[in-house]
């Protein structure tokens, strides 16, 4: 196949920061993305309705002339989180989904959950309204090892939150392991995953062999290649319940290049090349419009995206910076470590 026309594609998972960052990365999403998930995690972070309403008229502000595209918002889920702010925020359609991150998972998530059964009460009330829990889904325990947080964390704090609120729709964002992909697939309806593209391409050697490779870390941290054929299997199934959410987490080089490096791949620029490439490898072109396209929206309970995008096979790489200016400085772009083929035309 040379060619592929889909309908045009939606991002489950976004980081578009603010300010000068959010001027310089948002027109590599609003490019080619209908609408986006964007993440909460602010400093300070987007608590509040009112803090959704003021932060998506940012975005609106910093969007590029003749572009389409709607931030969907999220609110940062913490121990003083109000249930009727996020009910009514969401009935009046200014957020979409509540986003829990365990405090200190993952980049500024110090104003994280604590204290899950805490929380009990808001989840009850989102579960009553209908509204979606995105979860960064990684123990913070200093005794379980990196690699083995996210199965950690279904066991000890997935599985009881699903027992206990069984009609909570919950995104179990980011999966990085095959126990993550089985726990969604052995569910009943009202549980999904969200896959990045980097997770479909690196494993943790390309963090760790040969040097220190501070643009391949991100959280949850990539494992071993098993764990990556498994992402694959599962976003080139076509099955409903996996779609695209790329995490792309622009950071500025001088924080990921450090001796505390940041967590986050930025990725935005190239996603539907590298996508197009694995779904070729895996020879389930048909299948990447249900991935980037139909099942996110098939979740959230929105419609898909009228118009289309065309897809093309190059005959020559397709070039894209290694990395991209701001204000701030330079921020490095994902680089899946072959050539890209497939352009968005
Ligand atoms: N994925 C990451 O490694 N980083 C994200 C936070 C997150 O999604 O966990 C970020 O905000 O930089
Ligand atoms: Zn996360
Ligand atoms: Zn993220």
């Amino acid at each position: 196949m040379q060619e592929l026309t889909i309908r045009r594609p939606d991002d489950w998972h976004l980081h578009l920061r603010d300010g000068d960052m959010l001027e310089s990365v948002l027109p590599h999403t609003s490019r080619h993305f209908a609408r986006a998930i964007v993440m909460p995690n602010l400093v300070p972070p987007v608590a509040t309705t009112a803090d959704a309403r003021a932060y998506r008229q940012r975005i609106e502000k910093a969007l590029p002339e003749g572009d389409s595209f709607t931030p969907i918002m999220t609110l940062y889920l913490t121990e003083d989180t109000q249930a009727e702010d996020v009910v009514s925020g969401f009935q009046g359609g200014t957020i979409s989904a509540v986003k829990l991150y365990p405090a200190g998972a993952t980049t500024n998530s110090h104003n994280g959950v604590r204290d899950i059964e805490a929380v009990y009460p808001v989840l009850e009330r989102m579960a009553e309204a209908g509204v979606p829990l995105c979860v960064h889904g990684e123990v913070t325990d200093s005794e379980i090892d990196i690699f083995d947080r996210e199965a950690v964390f279904i066991e000890r704090v997935l599985h009881p939150i699903r027992q206990h609120i069984p009609g909570l729709r919950i995104i179990m964002e980011h999966i990085t392991t095959s126990d993550g992909i089985d726990y969604v697939e052995s569910s009943p309806e009202g549980i999904a995953g969200t896959i990045t593209t980097h997770h479909l391409i690196i494993n943790r050697n390309a963090i760790l062999v040969g040097g220190i490779k501070p643009h391949y870390y991100c959280l949850p941290i990539a494992k071993r290649e098993s764990h990556r054929l498994a992402l694959r299997r599962a976003a080139t199934s076509g099955k409903k319940r996996f779609f695209l959410g790329t995490d792309s987490a622009p950071h500025l080089d001088t924080d990921k290049e450090s001796a505390c490096g940041c967590a986050g791949v930025f990725s935005s620029i190239n996603t539907l090349s590298c996508l197009a490439h694995v779904f070729e490898e895996e020879d389930a072109l048909d299948r990447l419009e249900a991935f980037v396209s139909l099942n996110g929206p098939g979740f959230y309970g929105l419609p898909v995206n009228e118009e289309t995008i065309r897809l093309v096979r190059r005959q020559q790489p397709v070039d894209y910076p290694e990395r991209i200016e701001t204000a701030s400085g330079p921020v490095t772009v994902f680089d899946p470590m072959f050539p890209l083929y497939w352009d968005v035309a």
